[in-house]
């Protein structure tokens, strides 16, 4: 079993055990308290690449990733480094996230939210719009076509914007099928963890005009970066390159363009 798999079956037990702590019901009464709207896509969409800036404590490919910071103290440095938005990884097995992670950023920036899990089920739609999120992430791979085209429905009948993420040309109909607005194309293949920025490359010509695109995963330097902006990239989720850094909002203020490169890295 690949390690996609594995955390789509733990998802599926927690989920399980989260629907019976707080009923759907539940959920959709804590819609009416939700606060103001961050468009998520909007903020993509600015010029040159826009930066997603991801709090992301450990993952299957890397381990530990950083210990000790506040989930505030990570997400305020990223505003004030010029994030567009944030993504806020919620999974606690493999990558020690939570929902409350997803609150904390939500009370202590006003930048928009992504949430980053593994999306299988409709009761978690709910539970990111109520958690105070703006989007929500669907990778093509974790879910059939009945379940995507239904995860996608539900997410925007609440409001919320939809990343689609794949990895080669059979996902990428897929998400074209569904008419997904925001195509992320994901350069580390979840079953070997290999890192590979030609995946970015070789899928966006097969990309409509009209969307937006995200390159994620495996983005270290201001160099890549400048790379995607030529080819017409909108935006990239940047995670480990910005957690290990001793300065955060430093490190994505390099990544952007903005100081000369230092090399580092904790
Ligand atoms: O990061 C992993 O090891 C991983 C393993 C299995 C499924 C998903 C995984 N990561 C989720 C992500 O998509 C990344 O956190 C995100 O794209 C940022 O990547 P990076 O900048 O390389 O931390």
């Amino acid at each position: 079993m690949n390690v996609l798999s594995r955390i789509v079956d733990s998802t599926r037990s927690d989920v399980e055990r989260r629907r019976r702590e707080v009923p759907l019901s539940e959920l959709e009464a804590r819609l009416a308290h939700r606060g103001e709207d961050r468009p998520f896509s909007e903020a993509l969409s600015g010029p040159g690449v826009s930066i997603i800036a991801e709090h992301k404590r450990r993952s299957p490919s890397a381990g530990s990733i950083r210990d000790g910071a506040t989930v505030e103290e990570i997400v305020c440095a990223y505003e004030r480094g010029g994030a567009a938005a944030l993504s806020i990884l919620t999974e606690g097995q493999h990558f020690g996230g939570t929902l409350d992670d997803l609150r904390e950023a939500r009370r202590t920036t006003n930048l928009p939210i992504l949430r980053k899990d593994f999306i299988v089920d409709r009761y978690q739609v709910y539970e990111t719009a109520a958690a105070g999120a703006d989007a929500l992430l669907l990778i093509v791979a974790a879910l059939d076509d009945d379940d995507l085209a239904a995860l996608h429905q539900d997410a925007m009948h609440l409001d919320l914007d939809v990343l689609v993420e794949v990895h080669d040309e059979e996902e990428l109909e897929r998400a074209l099928e569904i008419d997904a607005d925001v195509i992320g194309i994901n350069n580390r293949d979840l079953t070997d963890f290999s890192v590979d920025l030609n995946r970015t490359f070789d899928l966006l010509s097969d990309v409509p005009a009209g969307k937006l695109v995200v390159s994620e995963s495996g983005l270290y330097t201001r160099e890549q970066l400048e790379e995607l902006e030529r080819v017409g990239i909108d935006a990239v989720l940047v995670g480990e390159r910005l957690m290990r850094a001793p300065d955060p909002e430093e490190a994505l203020r390099e990544l952007a363009g903005g100081t000369e490169p230092t090399d580092e890295v904790l």
